[in-house]
Protein backbone atom coordinates (compact mmCIF):
# COMPACT_ATOMS: atom_id res chain seq x y z
CA UNK A 1 0.00 0.00 0.00
CA UNK A 2 1.27 3.55 -0.88
CA UNK A 3 2.58 5.02 2.42
CA UNK A 4 -0.21 8.37 1.63
CA UNK A 5 -2.59 6.18 1.32
CA UNK A 6 -1.86 3.80 4.43
CA UNK A 7 -1.51 7.23 6.58
CA UNK A 8 -4.76 8.53 5.14
CA UNK A 9 -6.55 4.75 6.37
CA UNK A 10 -4.56 4.80 9.38
CA UNK A 11 -6.27 8.48 10.06
CA UNK A 12 -9.52 7.22 9.21
CA UNK A 13 -8.99 4.77 11.82
CA UNK A 14 -8.19 7.04 14.16
CA UNK A 15 -11.25 9.10 13.65
CA UNK A 16 -13.32 6.02 14.11
CA UNK A 17 -11.64 4.82 17.92
CA UNK A 18 -14.27 5.77 20.51
CA UNK A 19 -12.62 9.03 22.19
CA UNK A 20 -14.28 9.97 25.83
CA UNK A 21 -13.80 13.14 27.45
CA UNK A 22 -14.44 12.96 31.22
CA UNK A 23 -14.81 16.47 32.23
CA UNK A 24 -14.96 16.95 35.88
CA UNK A 25 -14.81 19.59 38.31
CA UNK A 26 -11.57 20.78 39.76
CA UNK A 27 -11.97 19.41 43.43
CA UNK A 28 -9.95 16.30 44.83
CA UNK A 29 -13.49 14.16 45.71
CA UNK A 30 -14.29 14.58 41.93
CA UNK A 31 -11.13 14.28 40.07
CA UNK A 32 -10.58 11.12 41.56
CA UNK A 33 -13.62 9.28 40.48
CA UNK A 34 -13.29 10.93 36.69
CA UNK A 35 -9.43 9.51 37.09
CA UNK A 36 -11.11 5.90 37.79
CA UNK A 37 -13.76 6.07 35.41
CA UNK A 38 -11.15 7.53 32.94
CA UNK A 39 -8.57 4.06 33.02
CA UNK A 40 -12.00 1.78 33.43
CA UNK A 41 -13.00 3.35 30.16
CA UNK A 42 -9.03 2.62 28.78
CA UNK A 43 -9.58 -1.05 30.00
CA UNK A 44 -13.01 -1.75 28.43
CA UNK A 45 -12.35 -0.44 25.02
CA UNK A 46 -9.36 -1.42 22.96
CA UNK A 47 -8.23 1.15 21.23
CA UNK A 48 -10.16 3.83 22.85
CA UNK A 49 -8.87 7.42 23.65
CA UNK A 50 -9.47 8.88 27.06
CA UNK A 51 -8.91 12.74 27.93
CA UNK A 52 -9.89 13.98 30.93
CA UNK A 53 -10.56 17.90 31.10
CA UNK A 54 -10.98 19.84 34.65
CA UNK A 55 -9.27 23.05 35.39
CA UNK A 56 -6.22 24.56 34.37
CA UNK A 57 -5.31 25.44 38.00
CA UNK A 58 -6.02 21.94 39.17
CA UNK A 59 -4.11 20.56 36.31
CA UNK A 60 -1.29 22.35 37.06
CA UNK A 61 -1.19 21.12 40.55
CA UNK A 62 -1.03 17.60 39.34
CA UNK A 63 0.90 18.00 36.10
CA UNK A 64 3.25 21.13 36.90
CA UNK A 65 4.45 22.73 33.91
CA UNK A 66 1.01 21.47 31.67
CA UNK A 67 -0.08 23.73 28.77
CA UNK A 68 -2.14 22.21 26.30
CA UNK A 69 -2.09 18.91 27.05
CA UNK A 70 -0.49 15.93 29.25
CA UNK A 71 -0.43 12.10 29.11
CA UNK A 72 -0.26 10.30 32.11
CA UNK A 73 2.12 7.13 32.65
CA UNK A 74 -1.68 5.27 32.15
CA UNK A 75 -2.44 6.34 29.00
CA UNK A 76 -5.11 8.98 29.81
CA UNK A 77 -4.71 12.49 28.16
CA UNK A 78 -5.41 15.47 30.60
CA UNK A 79 -6.47 18.45 28.20
CA UNK A 80 -8.13 21.18 30.32
CA UNK A 81 -10.71 23.74 30.14
CA UNK A 82 -10.08 27.12 31.74
CA UNK A 83 -12.64 28.41 35.04
CA UNK A 84 -11.49 31.85 34.49
CA UNK A 85 -8.83 31.38 38.07
CA UNK A 86 -5.78 29.48 36.28
CA UNK A 87 -3.74 31.18 39.11
CA UNK A 88 -5.96 29.37 41.60
CA UNK A 89 -9.16 30.27 43.02
CA UNK A 90 -8.47 32.35 46.41
CA UNK A 91 -12.08 31.28 48.78
CA UNK A 92 -10.80 34.60 51.29
CA UNK A 93 -11.08 37.14 48.35
CA UNK A 94 -13.66 35.64 46.42
CA UNK A 95 -17.63 34.16 46.88
CA UNK A 96 -17.92 31.10 45.50
CA UNK A 97 -21.42 32.35 43.50
CA UNK A 98 -18.93 34.61 41.34
CA UNK A 99 -16.95 31.56 41.24
CA UNK A 100 -19.81 29.61 39.89
CA UNK A 101 -21.05 32.19 37.34
CA UNK A 102 -17.36 32.51 36.00
CA UNK A 103 -17.00 28.68 35.49
CA UNK A 104 -20.40 28.39 33.50
CA UNK A 105 -19.54 31.00 30.61
CA UNK A 106 -15.52 30.94 30.68
CA UNK A 107 -15.75 26.92 31.40
CA UNK A 108 -18.21 26.31 28.42
CA UNK A 109 -16.03 28.62 25.91
CA UNK A 110 -12.89 27.14 26.57
CA UNK A 111 -14.52 23.31 26.72
CA UNK A 112 -15.54 24.09 23.02
CA UNK A 113 -12.30 24.87 22.34
CA UNK A 114 -10.77 21.76 23.74
CA UNK A 115 -13.92 19.49 21.99
CA UNK A 116 -12.91 21.77 18.60
CA UNK A 117 -9.05 21.29 19.28
CA UNK A 118 -9.13 17.24 19.52
CA UNK A 119 -11.60 17.07 15.98
CA UNK A 120 -9.28 19.52 14.02
CA UNK A 121 -6.62 17.40 15.31
CA UNK A 122 -8.34 14.23 13.54
CA UNK A 123 -9.29 12.67 17.04
CA UNK A 124 -13.10 13.81 17.60
CA UNK A 125 -15.01 13.20 20.45
CA UNK A 126 -17.41 10.32 20.44
CA UNK A 127 -18.77 10.88 24.02
CA UNK A 128 -19.12 13.37 26.77
CA UNK A 129 -19.30 12.27 30.21
CA UNK A 130 -19.09 15.12 32.89
CA UNK A 131 -19.31 14.94 36.81
CA UNK A 132 -21.73 16.80 39.00
CA UNK A 133 -22.33 20.90 39.29
CA UNK A 134 -21.00 20.87 35.41
CA UNK A 135 -24.65 20.68 33.66
CA UNK A 136 -23.67 23.33 31.21
CA UNK A 137 -21.19 20.64 29.57
CA UNK A 138 -24.38 18.84 27.95
CA UNK A 139 -24.87 22.23 26.08
CA UNK A 140 -21.01 22.30 25.06
CA UNK A 141 -21.44 18.43 24.19
CA UNK A 142 -24.42 18.80 22.21
CA UNK A 143 -23.54 21.23 20.10
CA UNK A 144 -20.57 19.51 18.76
CA UNK A 145 -23.27 17.21 18.33
CA UNK A 146 -22.06 14.83 20.44
CA UNK A 147 -23.70 12.75 23.22
CA UNK A 148 -23.37 13.22 26.75
CA UNK A 149 -24.04 11.17 29.83
CA UNK A 150 -23.68 12.18 33.74
CA UNK A 151 -21.27 10.57 36.02
CA UNK A 152 -22.94 10.90 39.10
CA UNK A 153 -20.23 10.76 41.72
CA UNK A 154 -22.70 10.04 44.90
CA UNK A 155 -25.21 7.49 46.49
CA UNK A 156 -28.21 7.04 43.79
CA UNK A 157 -29.94 7.14 46.99
CA UNK A 158 -28.74 11.11 47.04
CA UNK A 159 -29.91 11.49 43.27
CA UNK A 160 -33.43 9.58 43.95
CA UNK A 161 -33.54 12.04 47.02
CA UNK A 162 -32.85 15.89 44.68
CA UNK A 163 -34.93 14.24 42.08
CA UNK A 164 -38.02 13.97 44.46
CA UNK A 165 -37.04 17.25 45.84
CA UNK A 166 -36.80 19.27 42.53
CA UNK A 167 -39.95 17.49 41.26
CA UNK A 168 -41.69 17.47 44.22
CA UNK A 169 -43.23 14.05 44.10
CA UNK A 170 -46.36 12.81 46.30
CA UNK A 171 -45.41 16.07 48.26
CA UNK A 172 -41.80 15.60 49.55
CA UNK A 173 -40.25 18.56 48.85
CA UNK A 174 -43.11 20.55 50.99
CA UNK A 175 -41.74 17.41 53.84
CA UNK A 176 -38.90 18.38 53.72
CA UNK A 177 -39.12 22.00 54.22
CA UNK A 178 -41.59 21.57 56.76
CA UNK A 179 -39.20 19.38 58.52
CA UNK A 180 -35.96 21.71 57.38
CA UNK A 181 -34.90 22.67 61.38
CA UNK A 182 -35.48 19.17 63.17
CA UNK A 183 -32.82 16.22 62.72
CA UNK A 184 -34.79 14.08 63.99
CA UNK A 185 -37.94 14.30 61.93
CA UNK A 186 -39.22 11.27 59.55
CA UNK A 187 -39.79 11.74 55.79
CA UNK A 188 -40.68 9.61 53.41
CA UNK A 189 -38.61 9.52 50.19
CA UNK A 190 -41.08 7.76 47.36
CA UNK A 191 -39.94 4.45 46.03
CA UNK A 192 -38.11 3.92 49.87
CA UNK A 193 -40.18 1.17 51.85
CA UNK A 194 -38.85 3.12 55.25
CA UNK A 195 -38.56 6.83 56.17
CA UNK A 196 -35.70 8.29 56.60
CA UNK A 197 -34.43 10.98 59.05
CA UNK A 198 -33.93 14.56 57.94
CA UNK A 199 -30.17 14.41 59.13
CA UNK A 200 -29.87 11.50 56.77
CA UNK A 201 -30.61 13.67 53.50
CA UNK A 202 -28.42 15.73 51.37
CA UNK A 203 -27.45 18.78 53.99
CA UNK A 204 -27.96 21.38 50.91
CA UNK A 205 -32.15 20.36 51.17
CA UNK A 206 -31.98 22.37 54.58
CA UNK A 207 -31.36 25.65 52.76
CA UNK A 208 -34.32 27.83 52.50
CA UNK A 209 -33.42 31.33 52.08
CA UNK A 210 -31.57 32.20 48.46
CA UNK A 211 -28.75 34.83 50.40
CA UNK A 212 -27.64 31.04 52.12
CA UNK A 213 -23.75 30.76 51.14
CA UNK A 214 -24.05 27.74 49.66
CA UNK A 215 -27.75 28.37 48.23
CA UNK A 216 -25.68 28.16 45.03
CA UNK A 217 -24.59 24.55 45.16
CA UNK A 218 -28.40 23.30 45.71
CA UNK A 219 -29.24 25.66 42.21
CA UNK A 220 -26.35 23.69 40.77
CA UNK A 221 -27.77 20.39 41.08
CA UNK A 222 -31.39 21.85 40.31
CA UNK A 223 -29.52 22.43 37.50
CA UNK A 224 -27.91 19.53 36.55
CA UNK A 225 -31.39 17.56 36.86
CA UNK A 226 -32.61 19.95 34.40
CA UNK A 227 -29.94 19.10 31.88
CA UNK A 228 -31.14 15.47 31.87
CA UNK A 229 -34.53 16.43 31.04
CA UNK A 230 -33.33 18.87 27.92
CA UNK A 231 -31.81 15.31 27.03
CA UNK A 232 -35.09 13.45 27.76
CA UNK A 233 -37.33 15.96 24.90
CA UNK A 234 -34.66 15.88 22.82
CA UNK A 235 -34.67 11.59 23.16
CA UNK A 236 -37.74 11.04 22.18
CA UNK A 237 -38.27 7.80 24.24
CA UNK A 238 -38.97 9.04 26.94
CA UNK A 239 -36.42 8.40 29.33
CA UNK A 240 -33.58 11.38 30.28
CA UNK A 241 -30.05 10.47 29.00
CA UNK A 242 -27.66 8.28 30.91
CA UNK A 243 -26.68 8.73 34.15
CA UNK A 244 -23.78 6.67 35.05
CA UNK A 245 -23.65 6.44 38.64
CA UNK A 246 -20.99 5.46 40.89
CA UNK A 247 -22.76 2.75 42.75
CA UNK A 248 -23.90 -0.51 42.14
CA UNK A 249 -27.54 -2.54 42.16
CA UNK A 250 -26.94 -4.70 45.32
CA UNK A 251 -26.19 -1.68 47.26
CA UNK A 252 -28.80 0.88 46.53
CA UNK A 253 -31.88 -1.33 44.87
CA UNK A 254 -34.26 1.17 45.78
CA UNK A 255 -32.59 4.29 45.12
CA UNK A 256 -32.16 2.78 41.38
CA UNK A 257 -35.74 1.38 40.78
CA UNK A 258 -37.35 4.87 42.20
CA UNK A 259 -35.46 6.56 39.65
CA UNK A 260 -35.65 4.33 36.75
CA UNK A 261 -39.53 4.56 37.14
CA UNK A 262 -39.50 7.85 36.77
CA UNK A 263 -37.53 7.83 33.85
CA UNK A 264 -34.35 8.29 34.81
CA UNK A 265 -32.03 6.04 32.97
CA UNK A 266 -29.87 5.03 35.40
CA UNK A 267 -26.70 3.10 35.14
CA UNK A 268 -24.97 1.68 38.04
CA UNK A 269 -21.28 1.28 37.23
CA UNK A 270 -19.57 1.13 40.38
CA UNK A 271 -17.23 0.63 42.74
CA UNK A 272 -15.56 2.82 39.74
CA UNK A 273 -11.88 2.13 41.82
CA UNK A 274 -9.17 1.59 39.41
CA UNK A 275 -6.77 -0.19 41.98
CA UNK A 276 -9.11 -2.81 42.07
CA UNK A 277 -8.07 -3.73 38.60
CA UNK A 278 -4.11 -4.01 39.98
CA UNK A 279 -2.05 -6.15 42.00
CA UNK A 280 -2.25 -4.99 45.38
CA UNK A 281 1.54 -3.83 45.12
CA UNK A 282 0.95 -1.50 42.33
CA UNK A 283 -2.44 -0.33 43.42
CA UNK A 284 -2.24 3.31 42.85
CA UNK A 285 -4.28 6.06 42.67
CA UNK A 286 -1.10 8.79 42.38
CA UNK A 287 -0.41 11.40 39.68
CA UNK A 288 -3.97 12.96 40.38
CA UNK A 289 -3.46 14.17 43.93
CA UNK A 290 -4.13 18.03 44.27
CA UNK A 291 -2.15 17.80 47.87
CA UNK A 292 1.88 16.41 48.71
CA UNK A 293 2.40 13.64 51.14
CA UNK A 294 5.06 14.36 53.36
CA UNK A 295 7.39 11.21 52.41
CA UNK A 296 7.06 10.31 56.09
CA UNK A 297 7.17 6.43 54.68
CA UNK A 298 3.83 5.59 56.56
CA UNK A 299 3.54 2.45 54.57
CA UNK A 300 6.51 1.11 56.27
CA UNK A 301 4.78 2.03 58.79
CA UNK A 302 1.53 0.16 58.22
CA UNK A 303 4.15 -2.68 57.54
CA UNK A 304 5.38 -3.23 61.10
CA UNK A 305 1.41 -3.12 62.98
CA UNK A 306 -0.37 -6.15 63.67
CA UNK A 307 -3.33 -7.42 60.98
CA UNK A 308 -6.62 -4.81 61.34
CA UNK A 309 -4.79 -3.19 64.51
CA UNK A 310 -4.34 0.40 62.68
CA UNK A 311 -7.32 3.01 63.22
CA UNK A 312 -6.88 4.86 59.85
CA UNK A 313 -8.22 9.09 60.40
CA UNK A 314 -9.20 11.11 57.50
CA UNK A 315 -11.85 13.68 56.78
CA UNK A 316 -11.07 14.02 52.69
CA UNK A 317 -10.16 16.82 50.90
CA UNK A 318 -12.24 19.36 51.69
CA UNK A 319 -13.36 19.26 55.38
CA UNK A 320 -11.67 20.64 58.11
CA UNK A 321 -11.38 19.63 61.98
CA UNK A 322 -11.64 22.12 64.51
CA UNK A 323 -9.18 22.68 67.54
CA UNK A 324 -11.66 20.99 70.08
CA UNK A 325 -12.08 18.20 67.11
CA UNK A 326 -8.04 17.56 67.43
CA UNK A 327 -7.42 17.65 71.07
CA UNK A 328 -10.59 14.82 71.02
CA UNK A 329 -9.19 12.71 68.88
CA UNK A 330 -5.88 12.90 69.56
CA UNK A 331 -7.30 12.12 73.62
CA UNK A 332 -9.53 9.50 71.90
CA UNK A 333 -6.75 7.53 70.07
CA UNK A 334 -4.57 7.98 73.54
CA UNK A 335 -7.24 6.26 75.69
CA UNK A 336 -7.94 3.51 73.50
CA UNK A 337 -4.51 2.45 73.17
CA UNK A 338 -4.96 1.87 69.74
CA UNK A 339 -2.37 2.63 66.83
CA UNK A 340 -3.37 5.25 64.19
CA UNK A 341 -2.60 6.63 60.70
CA UNK A 342 -4.24 10.19 60.87
CA UNK A 343 -4.36 12.38 57.36
CA UNK A 344 -4.21 15.87 58.94
CA UNK A 345 -3.81 18.57 55.92
CA UNK A 346 -1.94 21.61 56.15
CA UNK A 347 -5.16 23.47 55.33
CA UNK A 348 -6.70 21.22 58.55
CA UNK A 349 -4.81 21.64 61.19
CA UNK A 350 -4.02 25.21 62.03
CA UNK A 351 -1.18 25.67 64.23
CA UNK A 352 -1.29 22.37 65.60
CA UNK A 353 2.28 20.01 64.58
CA UNK A 354 1.72 16.56 63.86
CA UNK A 355 4.41 15.47 65.67
CA UNK A 356 3.30 16.60 69.39
CA UNK A 357 0.00 15.46 68.26
CA UNK A 358 0.92 12.10 68.02
CA UNK A 359 3.40 12.48 71.16
CA UNK A 360 0.03 13.75 72.89
CA UNK A 361 -1.78 10.77 71.98
CA UNK A 362 0.55 8.21 73.67
CA UNK A 363 2.57 7.95 70.39
CA UNK A 364 0.69 5.58 68.91
CA UNK A 365 0.44 6.48 65.82
CA UNK A 366 1.01 8.79 63.18
CA UNK A 367 -0.05 12.00 61.15
CA UNK A 368 0.50 13.07 57.93
CA UNK A 369 -0.82 15.37 55.23
CA UNK A 370 -1.70 13.65 52.57
CA UNK A 371 -1.17 9.39 52.04
CA UNK A 372 -2.70 7.43 48.84
CA UNK A 373 -5.41 6.07 50.41
CA UNK A 374 -6.45 3.38 48.07
CA UNK A 375 -2.97 1.83 49.33
CA UNK A 376 -4.07 2.66 52.70
CA UNK A 377 -6.98 1.01 52.93
CA UNK A 378 -5.76 -1.85 51.26
CA UNK A 379 -3.24 -2.70 53.82
CA UNK A 380 -3.87 -5.84 56.13
CA UNK A 381 -2.96 -3.48 58.89
CA UNK A 382 -6.00 -1.47 58.91
CA UNK A 383 -8.68 -2.53 60.45
CA UNK A 384 -11.51 0.85 60.99
CA UNK A 385 -11.57 3.97 59.11
CA UNK A 386 -12.70 7.06 60.93
CA UNK A 387 -13.82 9.26 58.37
CA UNK A 388 -16.26 12.13 57.37
CA UNK A 389 -18.10 9.77 54.77
CA UNK A 390 -17.52 11.50 51.40
CA UNK A 391 -18.61 8.95 48.72
CA UNK A 392 -15.42 8.33 46.97
CA UNK A 393 -13.65 7.29 50.87
CA UNK A 394 -17.53 5.15 51.57
CA UNK A 395 -16.80 3.31 48.57
CA UNK A 396 -13.41 2.76 49.13
CA UNK A 397 -14.24 1.48 52.91
CA UNK A 398 -16.43 -0.62 51.53
CA UNK A 399 -14.58 -2.26 49.04
CA UNK A 400 -11.70 -2.84 51.27
CA UNK A 401 -13.68 -4.58 53.63
CA UNK A 402 -12.72 -2.08 56.11
CA UNK A 403 -15.58 -0.94 58.70
CA UNK A 404 -16.36 2.65 59.41
CA UNK A 405 -17.51 5.28 62.07
CA UNK A 406 -18.88 7.86 60.47
CA UNK A 407 -18.50 11.43 61.62
CA UNK A 408 -20.50 13.21 58.39
CA UNK A 409 -19.96 16.78 58.31
CA UNK A 410 -22.54 18.00 55.39
CA UNK A 411 -23.67 17.77 51.51
CA UNK A 412 -23.92 14.24 50.90
CA UNK A 413 -21.93 12.81 54.09
CA UNK A 414 -25.12 12.23 56.23
CA UNK A 415 -26.95 10.46 53.76
CA UNK A 416 -23.61 7.89 53.20
CA UNK A 417 -23.59 7.39 56.73
CA UNK A 418 -26.99 6.50 56.56
CA UNK A 419 -25.60 3.76 54.30
CA UNK A 420 -23.21 2.25 55.63
CA UNK A 421 -24.76 2.06 59.48
CA UNK A 422 -28.50 0.88 58.20
CA UNK A 423 -28.62 -0.60 54.73
CA UNK A 424 -25.20 -2.12 54.92
CA UNK A 425 -24.32 -2.21 58.56
CA UNK A 426 -20.77 -1.79 57.76
CA UNK A 427 -19.90 0.66 60.81
CA UNK A 428 -21.13 3.37 62.82
CA UNK A 429 -22.49 6.81 62.78
CA UNK A 430 -21.21 8.24 65.81
CA UNK A 431 -23.27 10.90 67.97
CA UNK A 432 -21.69 14.01 67.74
CA UNK A 433 -21.57 17.26 70.14
CA UNK A 434 -25.05 18.90 69.59
CA UNK A 435 -23.33 22.69 70.17
CA UNK A 436 -20.62 22.40 67.35
CA UNK A 437 -20.85 18.73 66.09
CA UNK A 438 -17.60 17.73 68.06
CA UNK A 439 -17.03 13.68 68.43
CA UNK A 440 -15.37 13.70 71.89
CA UNK A 441 -13.54 11.45 72.92
CA UNK A 442 -15.37 8.74 75.33
CA UNK A 443 -17.95 8.42 71.88
CA UNK A 444 -14.61 7.75 69.57
CA UNK A 445 -13.78 4.92 71.68
CA UNK A 446 -16.95 3.62 72.05
CA UNK A 447 -17.49 3.52 68.02
CA UNK A 448 -14.46 1.97 67.19
CA UNK A 449 -15.28 -0.80 69.69
CA UNK A 450 -18.18 -1.63 68.05
CA UNK A 451 -17.14 -1.18 63.97
CA UNK A 452 -14.15 -3.47 65.04
CA UNK A 453 -16.97 -6.10 66.65
CA UNK A 454 -16.87 -9.78 64.90
CA UNK A 455 -20.53 -9.17 63.49
CA UNK A 456 -19.38 -5.22 61.96
CA UNK A 457 -15.84 -7.33 60.65
CA UNK A 458 -18.22 -9.85 59.18
CA UNK A 459 -20.78 -7.57 57.37
CA UNK A 460 -17.61 -5.50 56.01
CA UNK A 461 -16.38 -8.65 54.62
CA UNK A 462 -19.84 -9.82 53.17
CA UNK A 463 -19.92 -6.17 51.33
CA UNK A 464 -15.90 -6.21 50.27
CA UNK A 465 -16.71 -9.34 47.87
CA UNK A 466 -20.20 -8.05 46.64
CA UNK A 467 -18.59 -4.62 45.68
CA UNK A 468 -15.70 -6.53 44.00
CA UNK A 469 -18.20 -8.84 42.12
CA UNK A 470 -19.78 -6.03 40.81
CA UNK A 471 -17.25 -4.50 39.50
CA UNK A 472 -14.95 -7.51 38.18
CA UNK A 473 -15.76 -9.13 34.93
CA UNK A 474 -19.50 -10.02 34.23
CA UNK A 475 -20.51 -8.25 37.27
CA UNK A 476 -23.80 -5.78 37.03
CA UNK A 477 -21.75 -2.93 36.88
CA UNK A 478 -19.31 -4.42 34.28
CA UNK A 479 -21.82 -5.72 32.32
CA UNK A 480 -23.21 -2.02 32.22
CA UNK A 481 -20.22 -0.03 31.57
CA UNK A 482 -19.66 -2.62 28.61
CA UNK A 483 -22.85 -1.90 27.19
CA UNK A 484 -22.40 1.86 27.34
CA UNK A 485 -18.63 1.59 26.13
CA UNK A 486 -20.30 -0.62 23.03
CA UNK A 487 -22.79 1.79 22.39
CA UNK A 488 -20.16 4.78 22.49
CA UNK A 489 -18.51 3.18 19.67
CA UNK A 490 -20.84 3.20 16.84
O1 LIG B 1 -4.93 11.57 52.48
C1 LIG B 1 -5.81 11.36 51.65
C2 LIG B 1 -7.17 11.71 51.84
C3 LIG B 1 -8.07 11.45 50.82
N1 LIG B 1 -7.65 10.87 49.66
C4 LIG B 1 -8.59 10.61 48.56
O2 LIG B 1 -9.37 11.79 48.32
C5 LIG B 1 -10.69 11.44 47.97
C6 LIG B 1 -11.63 12.17 48.91
O3 LIG B 1 -12.95 12.04 48.44
P1 LIG B 1 -14.20 11.94 49.41
O4 LIG B 1 -13.99 10.88 50.40
O5 LIG B 1 -15.42 11.78 48.58
O6 LIG B 1 -14.22 13.29 50.20
P2 LIG B 1 -14.18 14.86 49.72
O7 LIG B 1 -12.87 15.18 49.23
O8 LIG B 1 -14.67 15.62 50.88
O9 LIG B 1 -15.27 14.86 48.53
C7 LIG B 1 -16.30 15.79 48.18
O10 LIG B 1 -16.87 15.21 46.98
C8 LIG B 1 -17.50 13.93 47.13
C9 LIG B 1 -18.05 13.53 45.76
O11 LIG B 1 -19.00 14.45 45.32
C10 LIG B 1 -18.62 13.99 48.17
O12 LIG B 1 -19.16 12.71 48.37
C11 LIG B 1 -18.06 14.56 49.48
O13 LIG B 1 -19.10 14.66 50.43
C12 LIG B 1 -17.44 15.92 49.20
O14 LIG B 1 -16.96 16.52 50.38
C13 LIG B 1 -10.80 9.92 48.08
O15 LIG B 1 -10.71 9.34 46.80
C14 LIG B 1 -9.59 9.53 48.92
O16 LIG B 1 -9.06 8.25 48.59
C15 LIG B 1 -6.34 10.50 49.48
O17 LIG B 1 -5.95 9.94 48.45
N2 LIG B 1 -5.46 10.76 50.48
Amino acid sequence: MPAMVAQEVERAAAAAAPHFLVVTYPAQGHINPARHLALRLLRATPGARVTLSTAVSACRKMFPGLEEEHVDGAGVRYAPYSDGYDGGFDKEAHHHTDYMSQLKVVGARTLDGVLARLRDAGRPVTRVVYTVLLSWVAGVARAHGVPAALYWIQPATVLATYFHFFRGTDGFDEAVVAAAQDPWAEVRLPGFPAPLRMRDLPSFLTITSDDHPYAFILTAFRELLDALDDDRQEDGRGRSATVLANTFDAMEPDAVATLRQHGVHVVPIGPVLSFLDAAPASSTNNNNDLFSQDGKGYLEWLDAQEAASVVYISFGSMSSMSKRQITEVSRGMAESGRPFLWVLRKDNRGEVDGDDLCAGAGGGGMVVEWCDQGKVLSHPAVGCFVTHCGWNSTLESVSCGVPVVGVPQWTDQGTNAWLVERQLGTGVRAAVCEKDGVLEAEELRRCIGFATSEMVRAKAALWREKARAAAAGGGSSERNLRAFVDLAGN
